[in-house]
C-alpha cells in the first residue's frame, strides 16, 4: 500500500490527540498537516504535548489548508458546525473524509453523498470507530426482529456538545430498518416532568446521560412478556476507537462512494 497522506482536523481534542498517535506511529501513514481554529502558521511541534512530531504545519483554514498540502484523506474529529463544512470542502478539493464527528443532519449527510457521486470519491462517516460498538448496534438490529420494545441508554462524558449521541441515532436508524414502528408505553402516558421519557425515533425512546467520569457508552434494552435482554457497550479509553480509525482511512483509499456507519466497511 502506498503512503497515505492525512490532514488531522480538531488535533488538540481529546480524539484528535489520540488520532494524531495513530498516524504518526503507523508506517503507511503519514500526517501532512493538522487543522485548528488556532495556532495558524506555526509548526504541531511547538505546540505543548506534540513536540515529537516533526514538520507538521498548522492550518486554521481549511481552503488553504487543502491548496497548500498534498493530502489523500481529512480525518475528522471537530464539532458538529466544523466537521460537515470540513467534509464538504475536503471531497471538493479532492481529498477523501473520514469522519468521526457526530451531529450530522440527515440533510448533510445526503449532500455528502452527492457530492461523492459527483467527485467519484469515498467518503466514511463513523458516528463509532470503536469495532465492540459497532457489534453492540448489529447485535441490537438483530434483537429487535423479536423484541420490538426498545430503550436507547447513552451515557458519556459531560463535555460532548450533541444529544442524542451520534452512536444512539444510528442504533435506532439501524433498528428501524428492521422494526415495524411500534407505539411504545401506556397510549395514555403522559410525563409529568418534561423530558421524562427521553427522545422519540419511530416509537423507541433513547435516554442521553452525561456525566463526568463517563466516556462512551450505550446500553439497549429489549423488552417482552417476562423477560428482558440488555446489550452493551462501553470505551473506557479513546484508544478504543483507533483500530476503527484505521481501517476507515484505509477503505476509503480504495473505494468511490460514500459510507455512513463502520458497519458497512467491516467483514
Ligand atoms: N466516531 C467516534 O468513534 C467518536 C469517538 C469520540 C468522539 N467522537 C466525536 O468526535 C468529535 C470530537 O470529540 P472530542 O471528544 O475529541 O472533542 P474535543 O472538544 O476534545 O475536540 C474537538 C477539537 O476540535 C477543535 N475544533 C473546533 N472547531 C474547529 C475548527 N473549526 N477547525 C479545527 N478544529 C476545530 C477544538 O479546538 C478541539 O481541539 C465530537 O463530535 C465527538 O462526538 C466520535
Ligand atoms: O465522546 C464522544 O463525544 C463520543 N461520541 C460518539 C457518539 O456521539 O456516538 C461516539 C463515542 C464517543
Amino acid at each position: 500500500m502506498e503512503t497515505v497522506k492525512i490532514i488531522i482536523a480538531g488535533p488538540r481534542g481529546r480524539m484528535g490527540r489520540e488520532a494524531v498517535n495513530l498516524v504518526t506511529n503507523t508506517e503507511q501513514f503519514e500526517l501532512v498537516a493538522v487543522l485548528d481554529h488556532k495556532y495558524d502558521g506555526i509548526m504541531l511541534s511547538d505546540i505543548e504535548g506534540f513536540h515529537s512530531v516533526s514538520n507538521v504545519p498548522v492550518y486554521t483554514e481549511i481552503e488553504k489548508c487543502l491548496q497548500e498540502t498534498d493530502a489523500d484523506v481529512l480525518i475528522d474529529l471537530t464539532t458538529p458546525e466544523a466537521g460537515p463544512y470540513h467534509a464538504k470542502t475536503a471531497l471538493n478539493h479532492g481529498v477523501r473524509p473520514v469522519v468521526g464527528t457526530t451531529g450530522f443532519t440527515k440533510e448533510q449527510l445526503l449532500e455528502l453523498d452527492e457530492i461523492c457521486k459527483e467527485k467519484e470519491l469515498g467518503c466514511i462517516i463513523a458516528p463509532n470507530f470503536a469495532i465492540g460498538a459497532v457489534l453492540m448496534m448489529k447485535f441490537s438490529q438483530m434483537a429487535a426482529k423479536y423484541f420490538q420494545d426498545i430503550e436507547i441508554i447513552e451515557m458519556h462524558h459531560d463535555k460532548k456538545l450533541d444529544a442524542p449521541s451520534g452512536t444512539a441515532v444510528k442504533t435506532a436508524e439501524m433498528i428501524a430498518a428492521v422494526r415495524e414502528t411500534k407505539i411504545q408505553g401506556h397510549p395514555n402516558e403522559k410525563e409529568t416532568i418534561q423530558g421524562a421519557r427521553g427522545a422519540d425515533f419511530d416509537g423507541m425512546h433513547i435516554h442521553s446521560v452525561r456525566l463526568p467520569g463517563l466516556i462512551a457508552h450505550q446500553q439497549v434494552m429489549f423488552g417482552s412478556d417476562g423477560q428482558t435482554i440488555t446489550i452493551r457497550h462501553d470505551s473506557y479509553n479513546r484508544a478504543s476507537f483507533m483500530s476503527g480509525v484505521k481501517v476507515a482511512v484505509e477503505t476509503v483509499m480504495k473505494q468511490n462512494t460514500f459510507v455512513y456507519g463502520l458497519e458497512n466497511i467491516l467483514d
